[in-house]
């Protein structure tokens, strides 16, 4: 039986690796895949690792059809087996729902990675659905980690260190540059995760790294 299976980790955890892993591993079986992305920090139609490995793919615009693109090509005598699909928190509900009626009308294998919540610790609407559609769940082996030892749970958005809330959803970027100064006007946006508890707090390396040098004791209980 096909399936429709979420892998899905903070920023940073490894999905991208796995993504690229699972159609090689299926690939080297003799089993016909396609790859999907959107928005990867490469560039378009490209599915990228920070392991330096890539892959071309198919870039997924909010207007995609991938029922109608699995159907045309099965039409036109392709063989597809299984899907993968990168970045799919980008992807709208309606063509989550899409890659699941694929998995159940066609029997073609859906592998799906992405993370699950916003720079606010609210969910991707396509996560969401994924979340709810998915036959099975699976939550990245790989631990990223806060700066403060615990596991990384969040994805805090920065500008020059300092945590934002606020600002468009979707804005690619990278884990690193989180450290840039304070003053530095030509900053870019960057991701930190975080331990649940200093993403409420706002407190990424660079806040407190800036907290611990200013020597304030403690205050007593
Ligand atoms: N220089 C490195 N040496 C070993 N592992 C690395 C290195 N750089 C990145 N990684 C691994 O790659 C992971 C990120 O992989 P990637 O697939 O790009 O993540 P994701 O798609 O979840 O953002 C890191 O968690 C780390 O385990
Ligand atoms: C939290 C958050 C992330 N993004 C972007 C930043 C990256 O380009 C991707 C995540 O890629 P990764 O392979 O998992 O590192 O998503 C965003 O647009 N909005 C957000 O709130």
């Amino acid at each position: 039986m096909a399936e429709l299976q979420f892998f899905t980790g903070t920023m940073d955890s490894g999905k991208s690796t796995l993504a690229l892993q699972t159609n090689h591993n299926h690939a080297a079986r003799g089993r016909q895949g396609r790859i999907f992305t959107s928005h990867d920090r490469a560039g378009a139609a490209t599915l990228s690792s920070r392991l330096g490995l890539q892959h071309d793919a198919i870039e997924v615009p909010a207007d995609f059809d991938f029922w109608d693109y699995v159907v045309g090509a099965l039409t036109h005598g392709a063989r597809i087996d299984y899907l993968i699909c990168d970045e799919a928190q980008f992807y709208t509900p309606a063509q989550i729902e899409q890659l699941a009626r694929i998995v159940d009308e066609l029997q073609v294998d859906v592998f799906a990675f992405g993370i699950l919540t916003d720079f606010r610790s609210v969910l991707f609407p396509g996560s969401a659905r994924l979340v709810e559609l998915a036959d099975r769940m699976n939550v990245l082996q790989v631990e990223a980690l806060c700066w403060c030892g615990k596991r990384a749970t969040h994805n805090a958005r920065t500008e020059n260190g300092v945590m934002v809330t606020e600002g468009e959803v979707i804005v690619v970027g990278d884990v690193d540059g989180a450290e840039a100064a304070p003053d530095d006007a030509t900053a870019e946006v960057g991701y930190e995760v975080l331990c649940r508890q200093h993403h409420r707090r706002g407190l990424t390396t660079s806040r407190a790294r800036a907290v611990s040098m200013i020597g304030e004791p403690l205050p007593f209980a």
